[in-house]
């Protein structure tokens, strides 16, 4: 089963993804943490030029276009033989932020983004969506808590998209409620305005959930 984790900057999917990761861990499933942009040697190289802003001066085009390279990496290297090999795969953003980063905020043409997003998935649609929802200033403040604190360690600074406008991530909240209003069968909205533990739970509740709705259907979680 492929889990998929979306929503704005700072809203606890790391978080989140790691404790899932225990949880399904602990009951008995082979599970395989991954992130994008990342996971895949190739993919990971891509991340470093955009999240650096290496390629923001050529445009959100080009940007769009590297994401979508990194993720075919990511889905044809690591995703589907990981899923093929029998573990679950929970990864920390996939195809609805580039809908939203370079979609909506980024005002690239729908076409353009569901071309690339069919060629970069290829087939591949996540299980479930969990979108993890809370205001987009109270997200920016834990990432920016989380960078000072990392700055003491390793000099941090806000990534090409955090140093954005608090304007543009709520923008991107708004977004990614419309997807999963538009996909209430893939995507769930979990209030992430609250404790870990509390989110914790809603979000094992939904898997578990989808899980058996699958065993139901005759698949395998
Ligand atoms: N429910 C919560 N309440 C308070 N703090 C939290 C909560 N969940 C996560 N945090 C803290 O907020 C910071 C951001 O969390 P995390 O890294 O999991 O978010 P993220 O969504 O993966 O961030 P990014 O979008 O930047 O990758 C971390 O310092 C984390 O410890
Ligand atoms: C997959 C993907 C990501 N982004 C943006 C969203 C975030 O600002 C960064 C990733 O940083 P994180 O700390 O690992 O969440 O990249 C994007 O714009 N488009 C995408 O497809």
């Amino acid at each position: 089963m492929f889990v998929t984790f979306e929503g704005g900057e700072g809203v606890g999917k790391s978080t989140q993804i790691r404790l899932l990761a225990g949880a399904l861990e602990a009951q008995g499933h082979a599970v395989r943490i991954t992130r994008e942009p990342g996971g895949s040697a190739g993919a990971e190289a891509v991340r470093h030029v955009i999240l650096s802003g290496g390629a923001e001066s050529h445009g959100v085009r080009m940007e769009a276009l590297l994401f979508a390279a990194a993720r075919s990496d990511h889905v044809e290297t690591l995703i589907r033989p990981a899923l093929d090999g029998g573990s679950m795969v929970l990864c920390d953003r996939f195809m609805d932020s580039s809908r939203v980063y370079q979609g909506i905020t980024g005002n690239l043409p729908e076409p353009l983004i569901d071309g690339l997003e069919r060629l970069a998935i290829n087939g591949l649609r996540p299980d479930i969506t969990i979108i993890l929802d809370m205001p987009a200033a109270e997200g920016l403040e834990r990432a920016r808590a989380r960078a000072f604190k990392a700055a003491e360690l390793a000099n941090a600074v806000p990534d090409r998209f955090e140093k954005e406008e608090l304007e543009t991530h709520e923008k991107r909240r708004e977004a990614f409620l419309d997807i999963a209003a538009r996909d209430p069968v893939r995507c769930r909205v979990v209030d992430a305005s609250r404790s870990v533990e509390a989110i914790a739970r809603d979000v094992l509740a939904a898997v578990e959930a989808r899980i058996s709705e699958r065993q139901d259907a005759g698949v395998e979680a």
